[in-house]
């Protein structure tokens, strides 16, 4: 219960959503128990008027007393409608008042996790599985709706109904109270233990149906491998197993469900039976008029909702609560990359320095980066060359603070990056990453990705200079054209110049490329690069790649393994050492290896 308290901010932010909602429970309540007491008032005035009406010899007198009685019984009528009409409506404004007040609490709870999600740092997403962050800002949000929504209307409204309901019944006869509330508690309890068994069976279900879900996504993702593998026999029956286990817990979920509706219906009527068994006893001994044992039976069944709900608000607190216990686990992580509190907004010039750089991922302990230094001055293009697996994107990372290294310094322009403002050293270097990640927008949209308030023509300067315009320009809506499931489907090549062009966009003084024209041809390569010559004048650029390209001047090109600089020098220097790069570049001028360029 006590991970609720976290609600506690919004109630107060709602608070006159959630006073108006309770005022409104307790009027609506008010109103309803006029029924049962006008119910009392017309029996007491029938059975007190019809030995009167018998005694009557006359017909006349007859025919008018009756016509009497009539205008009586349809002034109750009304009353008892109007009532119900009042209450009716007050029941209506207070869905209105605590359901929305609720909503409003799903959606700040949502955007508050959400905004979390996106301080944390690379490690936290490394850490937890998507399905995971998903399912807390979805179901356990919802599960929180529940209680600070229908379960505090349904505890308000059982609270009020009691209240008032046993005070009436009290004044009628204690005793009979006693005996017609006693079945209650217990249908509570029924209440709450087959709440927690539908729910256990429920919680079943639905991992089925996404295990179900996310088998079908994957085979209709990996068509084509199913396909080309002739297994679409075996992935049929992994489906038909899948779907059978979903098949089996629902129909054991529709048995417990029909067991649940009589018991109920069973238990209400045994109430009903003891009250008037009970309270017809209490009427023969004088002690309750026959209106008393009307109104004892109007509110027993009025007590059997509010009754039934405490056990099933009591699973709902209970399921919120573990929910939000999840909920607090994330919001309570704080990200380790953040802004120190001296964080300094700077204009780059493009400076970059690693001293003594050691860096371990923090959930595998593997340490790619290790005792690292490296120099590089504003301006100069530095190409990044070695195995895969040597530590080259892991650099890359760091330089973008995604980590901070555990020993050493990463500075740009002879600052300590940690001492920077994040934005402004993200904001400040493209990065261009080895996996492209393009979202179902426009194409346009997606290069103003980098730029949000790029105009067109910058959009389709970028485009330009990372050599991908003339393709955007043969689809039938140029740059408009819709990306993503429904869009058109790009090449391996087109994603990643789309992906350049987002970063030149920025016009940043720091730019980093990590392996990202793996997927274009020579020729169109050789395009991008003699455009990138240009672009990249008097900016840094740091170029990761398992090609040479020995087209591009470099100043310095440093050959990594396992996390260390093996060899650095120029094109001619590395040559002249005999080492990886000659042995790469020997068997790129061989032809024998793929990736060399020219
Ligand atoms: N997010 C990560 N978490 C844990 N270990 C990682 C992570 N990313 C990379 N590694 C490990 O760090 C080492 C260096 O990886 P890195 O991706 O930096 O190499 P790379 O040179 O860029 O390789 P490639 O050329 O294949 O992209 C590898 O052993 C890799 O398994």
């Amino acid at each position: 219960m006590k991970h609720l308290a976290a609600l506690n901010k919004y109630f107060l932010t709602n608070k006159w959503l959630l006073i108006l909602g309770l005022l409104f429970t307790a009027i609506s309540i008010v109103f309803s128990v006029f029924q049962p007491i006008m119910v009392r008032q017309i029996f007491d005035l029938l059975a007190h008027n019809i030995d009167e009406y018998r005694l009557l010899d006359n017909t006349a007198l007859k025919v008018a007393f009756r016509a009497d009685f009539t205008h009586v019984l349809a002034f109750y009528g009304v009353s008892i409608l109007i009532f119900a009409l009042l209450s009716g409506f007050f029941l209506f404004l207070q869905r209105q008042t605590l359901i929305v007040m609720s909503r409003h609490i799903e959606y700040d709870l949502k955007n508050e996790i959400y905004q979390h999600y996106q301080k944390l740092d690379l490690n936290f997403f490394k850490m937890h599985r998507t399905g995971d962050l998903m399912s807390r800002i979805t179901e356990d949000v919802s599960r929180v709706r529940m209680y600070v929504g229908p379960a505090i209307m349904y505890a308000s409204r059982t609270l009020f109904l009691i209240v008032i309901i046993v005070y009436l019944m009290l004044q009628v006869n204690p005793l009979l109270t006693l005996y017609t509330l006693s079945p209650l508690p217990f249908l509570a309890l029924t209440i709450y233990y087959v709440n927690r068994i539908i729910h256990r069976k429920s919680e079943r279900i639905q991992a089925q149906l996404s295990n179900i879900t996310s088998i079908a996504q994957e085979s209709y993702s990996g068509i084509r491998v199913i396909k080309s593998y002739i297994q679409e026999d075996a992935s049929a029956r992994h489906f038909e197993e899948a779907s059978e286990a979903y098949k089996d817990s629902s129909i054991s979920l529709a048995k417990t469900d029909a067991l649940f509706q009589p018991t109920m219906a069973l238990m209400i009527g045994l109430s009903v039976i003891l009250t008037i068994f009970i309270g017809g006893i209490q009427v023969i001994r004088g002690n309750i008029t026959v209106g008393n044992l009307a109104e004892f039976v109007i509110y027993v069944n009025m007590l059997m909702f509010p009754f039934f709900s405490i056990g099933m608000v009591a699973s709902m607190i209970q399921r919120a609560a573990a929910s939000q216990q999840r909920i607090n686990e994330f919001l309570q992580i704080a990200p380790a990359i953040k802004d120190e509190p001296d964080a300094k907004s700077v204009k780059l010039k493009g400076g970059v320095r690693l001293e003594n750089v050691t860096f371990t991922y923090p959930h595998t302990g593997i340490t790619a980066i290790s005792n690292f230094n490296l120099h590089i001055k504003p301006g100069q293009k530095v190409a990044v060359i070695g195995r895969t697996g040597s530590g080259k994107s892991t650099l890359a990372q760091l330089l973008i603070r995604m980590y901070d290294p555990q020993e050493g310094k990463v500075m740009v322009d002879d600052q300590d990056i940690r001492h920077l403002r994040l934005a402004d050293l993200r904001g400040q270097i493209s990065y261009v990453p080895q996996d492209v990640f393009l979202f179902s927008d426009s194409i346009a949209n997606n290069i103003r990705f980098g730029d949000p308030s790029a105009s067109i023509e910058t959009v389709q300067t970028a485009a330009r200079q990372a050599s991908v315009e003339k393709d955007i320009l043969g689809f039938n809506d140029g740059f408009d054209t819709a990306i993503g499931e429904r869009g058109v489907t790009l090449s391996g090549g087109q994603k990643q110049r789309i992906s350049i062009a987002r970063a030149l966009i920025k016009d940043p003084n720091i730019l980093i490329f990590d392996d990202c024209l793996s997927a274009v041809d020579a020729r169109t390569e050789k395009e991008i690069i003699g455009n990138l010559y240009a672009y990249l004048k008097n900016k840094t650029a740091i170029i990761i790649t398992h090609r040479i390209f020995a087209l591009f001047e470099f100043d310095s090109i440093i050959v990594l393994d396992e996390g260390k600089i093996v060899e650095q020098g120029t094109h001619n220097d590395l040559l002249s050492l005999n080492g990886y790069y000659a042995e790469l570049y020997a068997r790129q001028q061989s032809g024998d290896d793929e990736s060399v360029s020219e």
